[in-house]
């Protein structure tokens, strides 16, 4: 689904999560494991204020492990509770209903003291679009319930899905948008397929891609095209790769456009292996910069 975010949007996506913010004990944050940086809202701190949130760091079966392992902790250290699933096929789902007892434990100890009976934890789901909001509430209900494409700003009447004894989930998930002001979040978001539509074009999505697997990833890049680095003349690596995966036209001319599309199909159904495009490293030296 495409949402053109126009400022109208925002406002009323932004209203929408904080009117229902009212209803929850604590949000569930749900962003891209492959990109936990770039896959989030950048206005979450201010949209979302003085609620207990635990980060979902969804897709985790497409990011690189020590690297998702690596993020895990780099939240704890910002003192945030993470978790990494894979709602896909509902692989640690446990993990969030234990974290989410865990973040609330001394709210719920402190009703208790004061003769409260305790309750479910009422939870919401946001995140930006397609990141599995909707893939996450279908499995956590064990049902098909929310449909994909909920559009900001369409109202109907709120449901709480019961998970277990233990946590009520709102049936609708509120949509935040990305940080697509950035152009390296952009072709992040737009090379791991995150979000469909592309913000800029193929060939520069694809040449992003090859750059970046040079990097940091190169012996998955010499494995699948014979190269471990990106030649400065671009044309030259994409005849390599256009030649060895026979992207001919009819004249038997390269097709640069498709030879494009290939490297980013390749990324994105992971014959690279599992990729992850926010790397901890690069974040923490990103802040130690920030910082002075
Ligand atoms: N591999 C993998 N794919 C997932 C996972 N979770 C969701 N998906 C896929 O990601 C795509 C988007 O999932 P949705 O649940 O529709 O995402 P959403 O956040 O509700 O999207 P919007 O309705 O656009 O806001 C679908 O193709 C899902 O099958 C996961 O953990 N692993």
């Amino acid at each position: 689904m495409t949402i053109q975010w126009f400022p109208g949007h925002m406002a009323k996506a932004r209203r929408q999560v904080q009117e229902n913010l009212k209803l929850v004990d604590i949000i569930f944050e749900l962003i891209d494991a492959r990109l936990p940086i770039s896959s989030r809202n950048p206005m979450i701190d201010e949209v979302i204020h003085q609620k207990p949130r635990l980060l979902i760091l969804n897709k985790a079966d497409m990011a690189d492990e020590s690297e998702t392992r690596k993020w895990v902790q780099y939240f704890a250290d910002k003192g945030q509770t993470a978790v990494a699933i894979n709602s896909f096929e509902g692989k640690g789902l446990q993990s969030v209903t234990k974290a989410a007892k865990e973040i609330l434990a001394e709210k719920w100890e402190r009703m208790k003291s004061r003769g409260m009976k305790p309750r479910a934890i009422r939870a919401m789901i946001v995140g930006i679009p397609n990141v599995g909001k909707s893939t996450l509430i279908n499995r956590l209900a064990k049902k098909n319930i929310a449909k994909t494409g909920n559009m900001p700003g369409v109202t109907k009447a709120q449901q709480w899905i019961k998970v277990g004894n233990e946590i009520e989930l709102l049936d609708t998930p509120g949509i935040l948008w990305p940080k697509f002001e950035d152009q390296e979040v952009g072709l992040k978001l737009a090379i791991t397929g995150a979000i469909k539509d592309a913000v800029t074009n193929m060939e520069d999505i694809a040449v992003y891609g090859l750059k970046f697997l040079s990097i940091h990833y190169p012996n998955r890049l010499e494995e699948r095209f014979g190269i471990t680095s990106v030649s400065e003349d671009l044309v030259e690596t994409f005849d390599h790769i256009g030649k060895l995966r026979r992207v001919f036209g009819q004249g038997g001319e390269i097709e640069y456009d498709k030879v494009a599309e290939l490297i980013i199909r390749d990324v994105r159904d992971q014959h690279f292996g599992k990729l992850s495009f926010d790397l901890v490293d690069e974040q923490l030296e990103k802040e130690t910069i920030q910082e002075k």
